[in-house]
């Protein structure tokens, strides 16, 4: 089958930029397409890389599609490198827009709302609450661990006396691969003492606490706290993932769809694996994020809410 191919770069900027353990970030940039089949039919696709997670760049996915012809066909697509994992989800997911039943269902998925780091979280935590979030994510080692660690104390003192049972709230901590090996125990010595001794807040979990090369280090961290641990930056593409369930991590895996590759083959995995999945933004607009949520709903396992709840914090 050959399609018409058309594709357009784009630029959003964050309201606030956003603050993780890598640095700041103020602007989201990927490109839209689309491929036109011989009836007429269009199927949007968005590749949003990240780099910093170890996608391929803007640069190299423009450069690849610029060198595309304007007809293209579903080899070309279903060829393309593992070298260009964005590129990949932008093009699969236009063709599964043109050839798939477009009825899913996404209303049955949960959505966890993104806090803002610092301080400001002790009044942002309520808001997102009362909009309906019942799962919150608070980035963690970007500031001082002392501060961070009295910050989130206070947090989870204001859910205690503001929530009353059955009222719950699941927050999920992300470092960003930022912590040391000593930081991530204190860290989760402070989530045991939360999770066993109250439950209006569960701490769901700590999201990558070391940095990629540390597999067997957090693999430790896994066997010493009963507060579970989830993999993100080490779990970015399939290669990384099939690495990490070959090691041993049966515990969360965070999926981000726009940058992991092929969505075949993730569904491929998943199906074969039964992993326990988190499926997550990278900040995409609402094409990719409808191709993303599709691919969360056919695959969740485990109905963890999946980290999209992010639209805040955007100029719209
Ligand atoms: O996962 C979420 O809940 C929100 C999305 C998120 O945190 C994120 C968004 C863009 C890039 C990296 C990350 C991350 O999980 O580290
Ligand atoms: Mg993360």
């Amino acid at each position: 089958m050959n399609y018409q191919f058309q594709f357009q770069p784009y630029q959003r900027p964050f309201k606030t930029p956003l603050k993780t353990a890598h640095g700041i970030w103020n602007i989201r940039e990927g490109i839209i397409l689309n491929l036109t089949n011989k009836q007429g039919n269009i199927g949007w696709g968005e590749i949003a890389p990240l780099s910093w997670f170890g996608s391929e760049t803007l640069e190299d996915a423009i450069a690849f599609c610029q060198k595309l012809p304007s007809i293209i066909s579903t080899e070309t697509i279903f060829t393309i490198s593992d070298s260009l994992p964005a590129c990949q989800f932008g093009f699969e997911s236009a063709l599964i827009e043109l050839n798939s039943n477009p009825l899913v269902d996404l209303s049955k998925l949960q959505y966890s709302g993104l806090l803002p780091t610092g301080e400001i979280v002790l009044n942002t935590w309520e808001t997102l609450f009362q909009q309906g979030y019942q799962t919150l994510k608070w980035k963690i080692g970007v500031d001082e661990i002392t501060t961070e660690i009295n910050i989130f104390k206070q947090l989870v003192k204001i859910v205690i006396e503001t929530l009353s049972s059955p009222q719950k709230i699941r927050l999920r901590l992300d470092a960003n691969g930022g912590l040391t090996f000593e930081q991530a125990e204190y860290w989760l010595e402070t989530c045991d003492l939360i999770n066993a001794n109250q439950d209006l807040i569960e701490i769901e979990f700590l999201e990558q606490p070391l940095s990629i090369s540390q597999l067997d280090l957090m693999l430790e961290l896994c066997d010493r706290y009963s507060t579970s641990l989830a993999l993100d930056e080490s779990v970015a593409n399939l290669q990384q993932l099939n690495f990490c369930y070959q090691q041993g991590w049966s515990d969360i895996f965070v999926i981000k769809p726009a940058i992991f590759g092929s969505p075949r083959k993730l569904k491929n995995f998943c199906q074969k694996n039964k992993i326990d999945t988190v499926f997550s933004s990278v900040f995409e607009t609402d094409i990719g994020q409808n191709s993303a949520l599709k691919i969360a709903s056919e695959l969740l396992l485990y109905n963890r809410a999946v980290g999209f709840g992010i639209n805040h914090w955007f100029i719209s």
